[in-house]
Formats: C-alpha cells, sequence, structure tokens
C-alpha cells in the first residue's frame, strides 16, 4: 500500500463544456499537465463521446464520460438552451459524483477537478470529495471581466447607448462593443446566467485559469489577480505549432466535425505565397443567408484566391451556382485542419467570426485578421484584434445588421496591402513572437503551468 502511494502521480480529472471551442484548449492543457508526470482524465458527456473520436495523439488522456441528460442528441435535442443547462447542471452533478466515486475506489483516485466556467456546480461535487477545484476560462480574461462586472452589478443592465462601458484592466467599450449577451440584454437570458454564473462561486475555487498568456492581456491580469489566484497558460495550440516540447502533439486530437484535409491542403499548395483569404465561422455561428450571399460576392469580387469553411448545416444558404462559378480561384469545405491552414504560407489573411480560439490561433500563427463578429464574445474579441493588439481590422455591420460585400472586400484589401496591412504585419510579428516565448521554456504560461502542477504535489 505504501509503495503505490509513493508512485501516485496526481490525477486531474477535467470537464470541458461539450463544444469544440471549449474541448480544444482543455484538452491541450490536459496535455500539458501529462508532459509534466501528471494523470488525466477527459470527462465528457455521453453523446459527445459516442459521436467524436479522439485522435492516437491524445491517447495518454484517459476518456470517461457523464450525462448532460440528453444521451441520445446532445445539446440539438433539448426545447431550449435553459432546459439544456438546467438538465446539464442536475444529470451532470450526479453523473459526475458517480464518476469520482467510481475512480476512487477503483483507482487511480481524483485529485483535482478542471471544470469549465459554463459549469460552476462541477465546483460544488470536487468539494464534497475533497478535491482542489480550478476552473477553466475559454474566453478572454477582458470578456470575461465585463462578466464578472454584469455579475456583480457593477455595470448598470441595460447598458446605455452613447455611454461607454468603464471595467477595470479594458479600454472603454460602446454597448456594441461588449459581448452581445451584455449589450442585447434580455435577447439571450439562458446565456446570459451562463457565462455570468461562471463568477457565482468563484471566490471557494482553488486555482482561476485561463486560455491566454499574460503579455496579451497583462492590466486585466494584473486586475483579477488581485482578487483570485488568477494564472494564464496559453495559448493552448498543439506544441508542435508553438514551442515543439512534445513532440505528439502536432493537431487538437478531437474534432467534432470531418476536415477535408487533402482537398485544403492540396488546393493551397496550388497558390501563391499569401494570395489565399482563409474565411471561417467556427464550429457554432448560425449567419443569416442575406450574410452568406453578401459574403459570397464579396469573395467573388475579391482578386484574392480564398477557401471558405460553410459548415454542412450552413450550405443551403449559399447562392445558387456559387459553388460552380469560383472554381480555381475558391475553394468551398465543410471543415479544414485550421491550424495547418492557419500556418501554410499560402494564407494571406483570416476572415474570422472572431471565436477566442480563432483569434488566439491567429495571434500565434501570425495571421493578419478580418473580424466579422457574430454574436457571444466576438465582438469584443474583434475590438481587441483591431484596436488593441493592432492585428487586424472589424468589419462594421451595415444595413439590416449585415456586413455588406463593399464594406468587406474593403476590409480584406486593408489587410492585405498598403500602408495599414503594413503596420498590421509589424504587429502581426510581435505578438506571433510573443505568443511563443509565454508557452515556451521560461514564458509566463509555462511557469503557470509548473507552479499549478507544485501545487498538486
Ligand atoms: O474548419 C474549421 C473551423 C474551426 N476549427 C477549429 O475549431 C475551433 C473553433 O473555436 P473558436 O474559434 O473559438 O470558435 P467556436 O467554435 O465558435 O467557439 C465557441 O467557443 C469559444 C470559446 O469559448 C468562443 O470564443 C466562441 O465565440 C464560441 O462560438 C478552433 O480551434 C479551430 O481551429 C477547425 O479545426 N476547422
Amino acid at each position: 500500500m505504501a509503495s503505490e502511494e509513493k508512485v501516485h502521480k496526481a490525477h486531474v480529472l477535467v470537464l470541458p463544456y461539450p463544444a469544440q471551442g471549449h474541448i480544444n484548449p482543455m484538452l491541450q492543457f490536459s496535455k500539458r499537465l501529462v508532459a509534466r508526470g501528471l494523470r488525466a482524465t477527459l470527462a465528457t458527456t455521453v453523446h459527445l463521446a459516442a459521436t467524436t473520436l479522439l485522435h492516437p495523439s491524445a491517447a495518454a488522456i484517459a476518456v470517461e464520460t457523464i450525462s448532460d441528460g440528453f444521451d441520445h442528441g446532445g445539446y440539438a435535442q433539448a426545447k431550449s438552451p435553459e432546459d439544456y443547462l438546467a438538465q446539464f447542471r442536475t444529470t451532470g452533478a450526479q453523473t459526475l459524483t458517480q464518476l469520482i466515486t467510481r475512480l476512487n475506489s477503483s483507482g487511480p483516485r481524483v485529485d483535482a477537478l478542471i471544470y469549465d466556467g459554463f459549469l460552476p456546480w462541477a465546483l460544488d461535487v470536487a468539494q464534497q470529495f475533497g478535491l482542489v477545484g480550478a476552473i477553466f476560462f475559454t474566453q478572454s480574461c477582458a470578456v470575461n471581466n465585463i462578466y464578472y462586472h454584469a455579475y456583480e452589478g457593477l455595470i448598470r443592465l441595460p447598458l446605455s447607448e452613447g455611454r461607454p462601458v468603464l471595467v477595470p484592466g479594458l479600454p472603454p467599450l460602446e454597448p456594441w462593443e461588449t459581448p452581445s449577451f451584455v449589450s442585447d440584454y434580455g435577447s439571450y437570458p439562458g446565456f446570459y446566467e451562463m457565462v455570468v454564473n461562471q463568477f457565482s462561486n468563484i471566490e471557494k475555487v482553488d486555482w482561476v485559469l485561463f486560455n491566454s498568456f499574460y503579455e496579451l492581456e497583462e492590466e486585466v491580469v494584473d486586475w483579477m489577480a488581485q482578487k483570485w489566484k488568477v494564472r494564464t497558460i496559453g495559448p493552448t495550440l498543439p506544441s508542435m505549432y508553438m514551442d515543439k516540447q512534445l513532440q505528439d502533439d502536432t493537431d487538437y486530437g478531437i474534432s467534432l466535425f470531418k476536415p477535408e484535409t487533402t482537398s485544403c491542403l492540396n488546393w493551397l499548395s496550388t497558390k501563391p505565397t499569401k494570395s489565399v483569404i482563409y474565411v471561417s465561422f467556427g464550429s457554432m455561428a448560425e449567419l443569416e443567408t442575406e450574410q452568406v450571399e453578401e459574403i459570397a460576392w464579396a469573395l467573388n469580387e475579391t482578386t484574392y484566391n480564398f477557401l471558405w469553411i460553410v459548415r454542412a448545416s450552413e450550405k443551403s444558404k449559399l447562392p445558387e451556382n456559387f459553388l460552380e462559378c469560383p472554381n480555381e480561384k475558391g475553394l468551398v469545405v465543410t471543415w479544414s485542419p485550421q491550424l495547418e491552414v492557419l500556418s501554410h504560407e499560402s494564407v494571406g489573411c483570416f476572415v474570422t467570426h472572431c471565436g477566442f480560439n480563432s483569434v488566439l490561433e491567429a495571434v500565434s500563427l501570425g495571421v493578419p485578421v478580418v473580424g466579422v463578429p457574430v454574436w457571444t464574445d466576438q465582438g469584443t474579441n474583434a475590438k481587441y484584434v483591431e484596436d488593441v493588439w493592432g492585428v487586424g481590422v472589424r468589419a462594421r455591420k451595415g444595413e439590416g445588421g449585415i456586413v455588406r460585400r463593399g464594406n468587406l472586400g474593403k476590409c480584406i484589401n486593408e489587410v492585405m496591402r498598403g500602408q495599414r496591412a503594413e503596420e498590421i504585419k509589424r504587429n502581426v510579428v510581435k505578438w506571433k513572437s510573443l505568443a511563443k516565448e509565454a508557452i515556451g521554456e521560461g514564458g509566463s504560461s509555462n511557469k503557470n503551468i509548473d507552479e499549478f502542477v507544485a501545487g498538486l504535489g
């Protein structure tokens, strides 16, 4: 027994919200822990485990399931976001309790729970078992400081038109630059509760982890660090794109959609250096049909090549005959190997919804951005892209709340050529290097991960 105890590696259970943009960073963080000698188990939902395959590179991480209450369809089966979150809270807490009980009796016993901020009830479960509790935020520190201030009633909602929103550590924001759950207060009650309730029990948590890096959000991290044990541990791109310390770590290891890797890479290889506009709106955003049409015509009119990700569920929104007309100039696929695409020499800019993973990937791989935010945190990320980090521009919405083709085309030209493009390129180079330094040997995120691991020892 004593010798068994001696070899016990600290065992962390990692619980992401079941969406691509949440699993990717938490799985990557788990790999960093395993590389430091910890044992990691990913807890995901029954539905997700049944519909997704983990790649071999993630094999060092065990996978276990809990239930969100919708084993045969997941989120799509719920009546509403409120229904989904309420069921997940009840069934998730019960099945997480059963999982920890089982792991503790069969071994290896669990020492810590790293849970997604969207699932704050998980901390109560962790504490019933006396586990170390770490909340993991997949969105930026800036966005989450806005949510904290909303939770505490420190910003008055609904926001007043024309009055800047002041949050410590952030530049003054116009109301439309805050996350949509705040700027359109009342329109998304379930999601609003989800994002602000991340702070409902934060004073009880042991660690507050962010997929960001200190240099990227210094002021807001300093402010938050006065209140909680905040540690930035990102960017969580696979190691082979960053510090190259983990030889097998070439991709995220999980994909909810099947990437069309061969067609993307073959097509890219026929294009000149920095001639391609890569366009993707991530795994969740649903665009209005008119918006899809405006993007299509903007891409059709541009002089550049384009690679556009249109998920299967969005394809019917493409203008008739669009797929046939671009031929050599453009490729439309349902899902790409995004990291390989962004690091390909033929890609010149990234038209993105500004999901936080996509922004961090663009920053880390040095690709200029055209932000076309859709909802949630994306408008605030786009503000930072343009005004704080200077790595791109934001396309403003026109008539009907739609980004019009002329405006999108103008933004693409601005980041691809001319004086502003030169300035953006300088910033892109600077941030790429700072991102690599942060996660590399001796960097801020690397040290923070070491400290977290030492704390579990
Ligand atoms: O064709 C594609 C498109 C995307 N990705 C990957 O999918 C992830 C997408 O993440 P993200 O850019 O954050 O977008 P969403 O999937 O939309 O993420 C949700 O979750 C994020 C983290 O909470 C939020 O910042 C977003 O606003 C929210 O929409 C990234 O790692 C991409 O590399 C691919 O591999 N292939």
